[in-house]
């Protein structure tokens, strides 16, 4: 399941393989460093497809800026940087790639993608490098130098990196202030950016940073198409086909605990079908504090359940009871009804243990579900516990 460090993570694993590949592509032979300089061309391209089928357009956005400072990098600027037209086209991609990436990042997830932005950033990169060959040097380059010899010309990395840099860094806090994070592909694209512009010149480094980056993206990828597949979207939480694979996996043992918001249709009656939204997704995070090992899912509506490996009643019906209390005492305030005073949210719960050897998983969860029917009606806001397997008789000495 993504979270918020599973971004970090993989813009740190590229920074590694970014300081790696700079000692080895020193000594790497020229049939490598040309495989490399394909691989980009086909993993990102993969990738930006697959970010458009799952339409996640902040990533496809981002993969198509990378892949076209790629391309600019191959076609365009080899190192070294032979003459002031090409520094000036280093300088311009150094400053629009990082810039261009961060901006994509604040760009809604929500707002389309359209074609005629790819048009208008295809624009934006090939014609800020043009204009910087068209005016060919001259009055751009002695104007621009007025500025930067203060800080030792315009051809300097490190200026660049440290320009990078401060965006990486920003972007980092902005990942942590955000309620969702993990999808989005600023983190790592930002630092291939940094160390195609920091070791420009090691041979072959942009095209091993960029595959590298290609790697990444499809990972996320896969990651997302798991987090569809077994992953409650409202909540966050595991949802029904994960339940059955896990039910399986148990192997006809332990513990299952199925759950019930109490009066829900009444509380969304009242403060509607948003509210009714975020008190699920309350819920959902509360219940992931369960101890004992219980793992959480979404069985569907205002149902959840929680399943323990372990055999241990007591513990696991002490677990319940501490999330059951926790959601109860919780003081739910009301979007927009601030000042007024919190609403109370209460679960039924309802316990059973799988009868080793005799059960399937569907009567193990019936049998939850008729305790859940119990702590119902026995005035909700309780547990209640299915009878528990009967112990095989022992035969008795003769
Ligand atoms: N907001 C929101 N409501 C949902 C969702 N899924 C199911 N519901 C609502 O959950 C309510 C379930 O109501 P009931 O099954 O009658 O149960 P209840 O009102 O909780 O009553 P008791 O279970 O008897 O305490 C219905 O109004 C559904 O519309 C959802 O994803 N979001």
């Amino acid at each position: 399941m993504l979270n918020r460090h599973h971004q970090p993570l993989l813009a740190g694993a590229l920074a590694v393989v970014g300081g790696i590949a700079s000692q080895w592509l020193v000594d790497a032979s020229p049939r490598v460093m040309w495989m490399l300089s394909w691989l980009p061309w086909l993993l990102l391209p993969v990738a930006w497809l697959d970010s458009r089928v799952y339409r996640l357009n902040k990533n496809s956005l981002m993969v198509l800026i990378c892949l076209l400072s790629y391309g600019v990098i191959q076609l365009r600027l080899q190192a070294p940087l032979s003459n002031p037209d090409i520094e000036l086209q280093y300088w311009v991609l150094g400053i629009v790639t990082p810039l261009l990436l961060f901006l994509a990042d604040l760009w809604p997830e929500s707002e389309r993608f359209r074609f005629s932005h790819g048009a208008a950033l295809l624009a934006v990169i090939v014609g800020g490098l043009e204009w910087g060959v068209i005016v060919h040097g001259e009055p751009l380059h002695l104007w621009l130098n007025q500025w930067v010899t203060v800080i030792g010309g315009y051809p300097q990395p490190w200026v660049l990196t440290l320009w990078t840099a401060l965006l990486l860094g920003l972007s980092m806090l902005l990942h942590y202030r955000r309620r969702q994070g993990g999808d989005s592909l600023i983190l790592p694209s930002l630092v291939a950016v940094l160390f195609s512009l920091a070791c420009f010149d090691v041979p072959a480094m942009s095209a091993t940073i960029y595959t590298a980056l290609g790697g990444v993206c499809l990972f996320l990828l896969a990651q997302h198409s798991y987090n569809l597949a077994f992953c409650d979207q409202l909540t966050q939480v595991r949802n029904r086909r994960s339940l059955e694979a896990s039910l399986q996996r148990m192997g006809q043992r332990g513990i299952v605990a199925m759950m019930d918001i109490d009066h829900f249709k009444a509380f969304n009656d009242r403060f509607g079908h948003d509210v009714g939204d975020d008190v699920l997704r309350l819920v959902a995070q509360q219940l992931e504090t369960v101890g004992h090992g219980g793992k959480v899912f979404r069985y569907g509506g205002e149902e959840f359940t929680i399943i323990f490996r372990s055999l241990n009643r007591h513990a696991c019906i002490e677990a319940l009871e501490e999330v059951r209390q926790s959601i109860a005492q919780y003081p739910f305030m009301i979007r927009g009804q601030e000042e007024g005073s919190p609403q109370r949210i209460t679960l039924s719960i309802g316990m059973a243990q799988w009868r080793q050897g005799a059960e399937t998983s569907e009567q193990v969860i019936k049998r939850a579900d008729e305790a859940l029917y119990q702590a119902k009606q026995s005035g909700r806001n309780c547990i209640r516990v299915d009878q528990p397997p009967k112990r095989p008789q022992r035969r008795r000495a003769a």
